[in-house]
């Protein structure tokens, strides 16, 4: 039974901050004493980290990837070794994928593919979420089956038509499911069909550059598509969870929702809080690199994400990781921005990204730890084990350096694609030691983790609702 103290840092919880010694014990956090107290000093520990003048704070728990996901004629770059390890360098250490079911596919076979690609090669703990792309009566009987066995939310799409589309009449049969298992619904909020309209009339007018994917999907039509997916689980009685917003406008739908006492939520992602529309803009095909849906925002957007952050409207930001490097995969749309592979990457950047905003005093210490770690958690079933501090969860642990430095640069991230959406940009604040379950995965800023380390985490239903 291995035995490790973290001792003398100050320890940020989403409720509390207190300067703390963490005592480990097999992997999981045994208690929390005094810095140097006669309990502390009784513990008999294998390994002491010092982490004077730093942070103590939960792993990250990232609820948004998506690693090895074929789409847009390619697959995302990262697989679950290469995308969990570049999640460890950035102090998080739970992510939860999405399982796609394709077209005329069982749940049961996507759900295998993805656990196949994930087992033996993660280097920090994983879970899944399940994409409906297929609703119909022999899937909506599987949803329960999966919730059973941890797999308790599912993402549906208002938009990709031809790909990913449900309808509204499939959401509506897959939020009346959830509502009577106890899944959660997610949900892409575009109006996919009035998108493809416009992005037909841009391309026949000659508009064919990166930034028409920002002006084509407008945000009307996020804000639109958010207020349908809210009438339909007040229909079905279902909660529903919104991911990547993006537009001023569909945080207001999400806002007037949750001032009626529904049981609404919503993820926002760093590179809506950070880029803009102006990145899309880029001169010759540099924007294709900010090409993702939701696409960003005008620069305006920002304030009413981050206040939404702060009013608790937006509970959680998740990154959407979903990298395509430049070369070769988003240069697929060269001449046709609806040809470019949607998605950005960022799994690395997000706990820093996030410091920055403490920093920069849009967000407090806690609510970093409560968007970034505690509420994602909570939100999908991951909690008491991840997302905190306390006697009896994992030893999900990260010092944080709140002085050091560092400049964000493909040059020197771990994630496999060949730029950065924030290359150049410069942080305070850096991961220096990560523990998952009490194991070293990353000591001192070297990695000492493995493929494999990482385990397949069953989720129990939202612990989020009222
Ligand atoms: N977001 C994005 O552009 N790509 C990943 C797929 C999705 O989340 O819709
Ligand atoms: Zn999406
Ligand atoms: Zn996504």
């Amino acid at each position: 039974m291995t035995t490790t103290i973290v001792s003398g840092g100050l320890v940020i919880t989403a409720a509390d901050e207190i300067t703390a010694d963490v005592l480990i014990e097999d992997g999981k956090v045994a208690a929390l004493a005094a810095p140097d107290s006669a309990y502390a000093r009784g513990w008999r520990a294998d390994r002491v980290i010092d982490a004077t003048g730093k942070y103590v704070i939960p792993g990250g728990v990232d609820a948004h990837t998506h690693f090895e996901l074929p789409f847009g004629g390619t697959s995302s770059s990262d697989t679950f070794e290469t995308g969990t390890r570049a999640a460890a360098w950035g102090g998080t250490t739970t992510v939860v994928d999405f399982a796609v079911q394709s077209k005329g596919q069982a749940l049961r076979a996507g759900l295998d593919a993805w656990h196949a690609k994930a087992e033996g090669r993660c280097a920090i703990d994983y879970a899944f979420h399940m994409i409906l792309s297929d609703v119909h009566e022999s899937s909506l009987k599987e949803m329960d089956l999966l919730v059973g066995e941890g797999v308790t939310s599912f993402k549906l799409f208002m938009a990709y038509p031809g790909v990913f589309y449900s309808d509204d009449g499939q959401i509506l049969r897959a939020m009346q499911r959830a509502a009577g298992n106890g899944g959660l619904i997610m949900m892409h909020a575009e109006n996919g069909i009035a998108i493809d309209v416009l992005v037909e009339q841009a391309l026949a007018a000659g508009k064919t550059d990166p930034r028409y994917h920002g002006e084509v999907r407008r945000a009307l039509l996020e804000a639109e598509a958010t207020h349908r997916a809210i009438q339909l689980a007040r229909v079905a009685g279902s909660p529903l969870y919104v991911v990547h917003v993006s537009a001023e406008e569909a945080v207001a739908e999400l806002a007037q929702a949750r001032d009626k006492g529904l049981p609404v939520f919503g993820e926002t992602c760093p590179q809506y809080l950070f880029l803009s529309t102006d990145n899309l803009a880029e001169p010759g095909f540099e924007g294709a690199k900010y090409v993702c849906s939701t696409p960003l925002r005008p620069r305006e957007h920002q304030a009413a994400l981050w206040r939404g952050l702060r009013t608790d409207d937006l509970q959680v930001v998740s990154t959407d990781h979903c990298p395509f490097c430049f070369s070769g995969q988003k240069e697929l749309g060269r001449g046709d921005f609806s040809k470019i592979p949607n998605g950005l990457p960022g799994v690395e950047n997000r706990m820093d990204l996030l410091h920055q905003a403490v920093v920069d005093g849009h967000i407090s210490r806690r609510r970093w730890i409560e968007i970034a770690c505690a509420a994602p958690a909570r939100m999908f079933g991951l909690a008491p084990h991840k997302g905190t501090i306390a006697p009896g969860g994992d030893a999900d642990i990260v010092v944080y350096d709140p002085h050091a430095r560092q400049t964000l640069s493909a040059s020197t991230h771990h994630m496999n694609v060949d730029y950065s959406a924030y290359e150049g940009k410069q942080i305070t604040g850096q991961v220096e030691t990560v523990l998952s379950r009490g194991e070293t995965v990353i000591d001192k800023r070297k990695f000492t983790g493995r493929a494999g380390h990482g385990r397949y985490v069953p989720r129990t239903t939202c612990q989020y609702l009222p």
